[in-house]
């Protein structure tokens, strides 16, 4: 996604979000410093390297547990958004490539990426904590923001990690985007936040977040050069 075709929806999701353009973009700015500052950032082809033309994006909706079950995704390449990497552990899969605003259970992201999921950390101005804390502590991390890109933090747009992974494995090469785990919905997937013990109600502010991402996914599906679909478990 073109910087033009995300700024209109970037300026509507800080009005309605409450977000301050200045923190997301100072966020950006630190998450840059901090991959420079270590030797474990990648660039863009290195990620392009890993996603192929089939993917599967999973997301941390009730279904996911389910589809893991059931489905065999042996031959495309894994995208977990965040919490949706706990699950696909506990299933026995290590994402290729985990899309996290690190707020899933951190313990799992960091055994994924030892075990050799890349990741794609996006900053905003909610998480500069949590970007000072574990960015040190990763390895092989694409860096991505939401406000102007960097040279080595990206924008390829999308706004919360499971929409934002469909438009990064659009944007690195795939042609083909299945959607695992996306219920959107009004119950939040217990993956979704490590203080989740089960699947939850939607809260108000997840609620508006996931308008935003059908609406992006909508967008996609409608711009983009991939066919998306969406998992359905054999009946
Ligand atoms: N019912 C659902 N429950 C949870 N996640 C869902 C659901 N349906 C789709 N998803 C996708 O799975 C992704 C899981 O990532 P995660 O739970 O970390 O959310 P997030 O984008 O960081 O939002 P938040 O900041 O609220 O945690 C979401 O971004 C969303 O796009
Ligand atoms: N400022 C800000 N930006 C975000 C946030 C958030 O909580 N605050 N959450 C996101 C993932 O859903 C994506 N972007
Ligand atoms: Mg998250």
């Amino acid at each position: 996604m073109r910087w033009e075709d995300w700024k209109p929806f970037y300026t509507r999701i800080v009005r309605e979000m409450g977000y301050s353009v200045e923190e997301d973009r100072k966020a950006a700015e630190l998450l840059r410093a901090l991959l420079l500052e270590g030797d474990e950032y990648i660039l863009r082809d290195e990620l392009a390297a890993v996603v192929g033309r089939k993917v599967y994006v999973f997301g941390a909706g009730p279904s996911l547990e389910n589809a893991l079950r059931e489905g065999d995704f042996s031959d495309g390449t894994l995208i977990a958004a965040d919490g949706a990497t706990s699950a696909l552990l506990a299933a026995g899969l290590v994402p290729d490539i985990i899309v996290t605003d690190l707020d899933g259970r951190i313990s799992d992201i960091k055994l994924a990426n030892d075990r050799g999921a890349f990741l794609a950390v996006h900053a905003h101005g909610d998480n500069v904590k949590k970007i000072s804390v574990y960015v040190p502590m990763f390895s092989r991390i694409l860096g991505t923001c939401q406000t102007e890109p960097l040279d080595v933090v990206y924008n390829f747009g999308g706004f919360t990690d499971g929409d934002r992974a469909a438009f990064l494995a659009e944007e690195l090469g795939a042609r083909e985007i299945t959607l695992v785990g996306f219920d959107f919905g009004t119950v939040v997937g217990r993956w979704s936040k490590p203080r989740l013990k089960e699947h939850s109600p939607v809260w108000e502010s997840k609620r508006k977040k996931f308008e935003f991402a059908k609406e992006l996914l909508d967008w996609l599906e409608k711009n983009g050069r991939a066919r998306i679909t969406r998992f359905r478990p054999d009946p």
